[in-house]
């Protein structure tokens, strides 16, 4: 079977939601290739941490069953953080089901999480090594959907400002122009990694310089690269400044970005000009969707997913990418 559901982004793309079925109870949650906790906001969270939120009420599933001793505890690139229980439910994403999937329940979140009123939680999609479920590790629910799914692979449709969709179980080509790129991922650190060691600012040419690894990663709003690529690139920009305020570089909103060329795997992807153009910060001030990351995997997040139609392969662990 296949499972088809839409995401749409809050305002100013910084994070895409989709409605998630959790015995029978629907929550819009932020699918996240970046981890493996699929965890909800619930009724035993205290009342100021879920003020505002839709919450996953466990006594009224028929179907949900605690599992007695397991918790779970996540800590986040930026900084956040979710702890909480563990029990099992039916989940149901678009049509494709899976009937005893590890449904973590928060209960402690931290402030970001409380103030992010539009999530409700995470749906971890990276590999399940990587999920925090103690004494048991449990599995995500693309690894446990996969087996049921016409074909290993989910995709992730991200648009600027406009509703896309995840899809489970198929590659619909007609998402995406020209012929699908696929490269080998490597999974020994849970992630969808591949090697990233080349880049070009627009059609210029390529040059070795990107840090060596990167991650696709849906719940990372920006586009993280090493320095070398992040100062090539606003280099070719007027009035491209490093703002400690604002905490990033900013560049003039009416500038005209070049595209990026970036290395996916040995093959590259382009990222239009158009979608480096982040938020505005004030006046003719504008946010860059690139920015820099000190670390030797960089973080190819939403940014990315807005020029790239990408396809996570769990069969033969690869990863797909086109432009749309
Ligand atoms: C099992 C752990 C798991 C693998 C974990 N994975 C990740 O952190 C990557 C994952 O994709 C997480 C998933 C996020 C977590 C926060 C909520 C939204 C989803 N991504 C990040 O942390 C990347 C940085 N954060 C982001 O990109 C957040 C995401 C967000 C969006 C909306 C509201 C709130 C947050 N957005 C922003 O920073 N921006 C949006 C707003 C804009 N004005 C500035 C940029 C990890 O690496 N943790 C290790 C870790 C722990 N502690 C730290 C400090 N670094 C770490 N890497």
């Amino acid at each position: 079977g296949i499972g088809i559901v839409t995401n749409t982004p809050t305002s100013g793309d910084v994070e895409f939601l989709s409605p998630v079925s959790i015995g029978g109870q629907t929550l819009n949650m932020d699918f996240d290739t970046g981890s493996s906790d699929l965890w909800v906001f619930n009724t035993g969270l205290s009342a100021a941490q879920s003020a505002g939120h839709t919450l996953f009420d466990a006594t009224k599933s028929t179907t949900f069953k605690k599992l007695t001793g397991q918790t779970f505890s996540v800590s986040y690139g930026d900084g956040s953080s979710v702890s909480g229980t563990v029990g099992t439910d039916v989940v149901n994403i678009g049509g494709a089901q899976v009937n005893a999937q590890a449904v973590e329940l928060a209960t402690k979140v931290s402030s970001s999480f409380v103030q992010d009123t539009a999530s409700n939680g995470l749906v971890g999609l990276a590999f399940s090594k990587l999920n925090t479920v103690q004494p048991t590790q449990q599995k995500t629910f693309f690894d446990n959907v996969q087996a049921s799914l016409a074909s290993p692979v989910f995709t992730a449709n991200l648009k600027h400002d406009a509703a896309g969709s995840y899809e489970f179980g198929a590659i619909d080509s007609t998402q995406f122009s020209g012929t699908m790129n696929f490269v080998n991922v490597e999974t020994t650190q849970g992630f969808w990694q591949f090697t990233s060691s080349k880049f070009a600012i627009g059609n210029g040419t390529v040059q070795t310089g990107g840090a060596g690894q990167a991650i696709a990663d849906t719940g990372t709003t920006l586009l993280l690269a090493n320095d070398n690529i992040v100062n090539a690139y606003y280099s070719t920009v007027t009035g491209a400044e490093n703002n400690q305020q604002v905490g990033g570089i900013t560049i003039p909103c009416d500038a005209d970005l070049p595209d990026l060329q970036l290395d996916v795997g040995g093959k590259m992807a382009t990222v239009k000009g158009t979608d480096i153009m982040f938020e505005q910060v004030q006046g003719n001030t504008c946010f860059g969707g690139l920015q820099a990351i000190d670390s030797d995997l960089m973080i190819f997040g939403d940014v990315f997913f807005k020029s790239n139609f990408v396809a996570f392969n769990i069969g033969d662990n690869t990863l797909g990418f086109a432009p749309h």
